[in-house]
């Protein structure tokens, strides 16, 4: 039996290639890629009758060795991956067009129109995940309203907080550091009190993240704020007071809108960075600021015996909270330690998939 070439049509999307042989009840088909070479070889009827035929085509660039055929009536289609989602200037390796060889005018599309179908394709995919997360979770839109109205309130409250304390500082200079508490106090309180939803937050699953880093963090400055600052008058005129709110509101200026923006599936690119980046200073910064309240605030504990810790007559009069506070600075830098790591990692993850999605 004569050996033949079949007619094949062809065309291209920035990540496939896709052939047509014109073969009708094609059998015995071998097809593959070998050394970015495709070779077929079938039997069927094509333009010169009932025959085998065989044809090999050498690609322009590099595609991957695995490839999809099936036959149907009529034709024997193919379709092979390109190792690189680019568009090609043409099929062969060869710059002269095999004459076996002709456009698939039902498939064919130019670079611009890919690139549209692409897109069209990318948008169904992002509403169909969207519409399987809402029908897996019908409070979706409940959840993102609630935590959007949290987070807002957080921002519109530490807001006020920074605009203040920079206002203040600008016009009263050094002598703004000895009026803070009683100036930001109240606002910081409800904005620490509210907080405290950060830790429910992941409990009831309305954010996925840990519980440890929210219950540190939360824990860790409500302690400083109604213990150390809020318990002690003394404490409440020291300038260490400006430098911990003021850490403290630096960051979440950018942390909350950044989740606001994540609760309707939006990101702004510099907000994802500083909100992922300030916290490297800032963090060592603010528990420094802390334990020099905490070191600070021991000799009033001594003095003032406040929340010391009653002891049995036998053993002595009672144990001073300063030993306590001993204890919480080495539980601080540990608290620093855990939470400086998660968020490293909060970041290298954030940062890695951007870099995946882009690739
Ligand atoms: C008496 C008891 C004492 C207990 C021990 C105390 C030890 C004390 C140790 C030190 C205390 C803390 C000191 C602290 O005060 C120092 C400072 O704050 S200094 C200023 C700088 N500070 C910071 O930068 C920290 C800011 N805070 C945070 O980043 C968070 O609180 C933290 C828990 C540390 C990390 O947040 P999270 O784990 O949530 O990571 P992500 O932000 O990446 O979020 C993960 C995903 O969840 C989504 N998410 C989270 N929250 C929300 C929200 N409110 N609304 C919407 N979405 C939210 C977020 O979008 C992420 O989603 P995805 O994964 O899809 O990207």
């Amino acid at each position: 039996m004569q050996v033949l070439t079949p007619h094949v049509y062809w065309a291209q999307r920035h990540g496939e290639i896709y052939l047509r042989v014109e073969i009708s009840d094609a059998q015995s088909l071998s097809i593959g890629v070998e050394e970015n070479i495709l070779h077929f070889k079938g039997q069927g009827h094509g333009a010169k009758g009932e025959n085998e035929y065989e044809f090999s085509l050498e690609f322009l660039k590099p595609v991957k060795p695995e490839v999809k055929h099936k036959s149907t009536q009529r034709q024997v289609n193919i379709t092979v991956k390109k190792q690189e989602h680019v568009w090609w200037d043409r099929l062969t390796k060869q710059e002269k067009k095999p004459l076996f060889l002709a456009p698939d005018f039902d498939r064919w599309l130019d670079e611009s129109d890919a690139e549209m179908e692409l897109r069209e394709k990318e948008e169904k995919m992002n509403k169909i995940n969207t519409e399987s997360r809402v029908r897996k979770d019908p409070f979706l839109g409940l959840k993102k309203g609630f935590l959007f109205m949290y987070n807002l309130v957080q921002f519109l409250g530490y807001s006020w907080i920074f605009v203040n304390m920079t206002v203040r500082l600008f016009i009263l200079g050094e002598d703004s550091f000895y009026d803070t508490f009683h100036t930001i106090a109240e606002v910081m309180n409800f904005c620490q009190m509210l907080a405290v939803m950060e830790i429910i937050n992941p409990v009831v699953g309305l954010v996925k993240t840990g519980v440890m880093p929210a219950f540190i963090q939360v824990m860790g400055r409500n302690f400083i704020l109604f213990v150390i600052f809020g318990i002690l008058e003394d404490m409440q005129y020291k300038p260490v007071v400006f430098f911990v709110f003021y850490l403290w509101s630096m960051i979440e200026i950018f942390r909350y809108p950044f989740y606001m923006l994540a609760c309707i599936d939006t990101e702004w690119k510099l907000l994802t960075w500083l909100r992922y980046t300030i916290w490297i200073p800032l963090y060592p910064l603010g528990v420094l600021a802390e334990a020099v309240a905490v070191i600070q605030s021991i000799p009033i504990f001594d003095e003032t015996k406040l929340l010391s810790i009653p002891l049995p007559k036998a053993i002595g009069t009672s144990l001073s909270f300063s030993y306590i506070l001993q204890l919480y600075l080495v539980i601080m830098f540990l608290g620093l330690f855990i939470n400086f790591r998660h968020l490293f990692k909060q970041r290298s993850r954030r940062f890695r998939t951007k870099k995946r999605k882009a690739n």
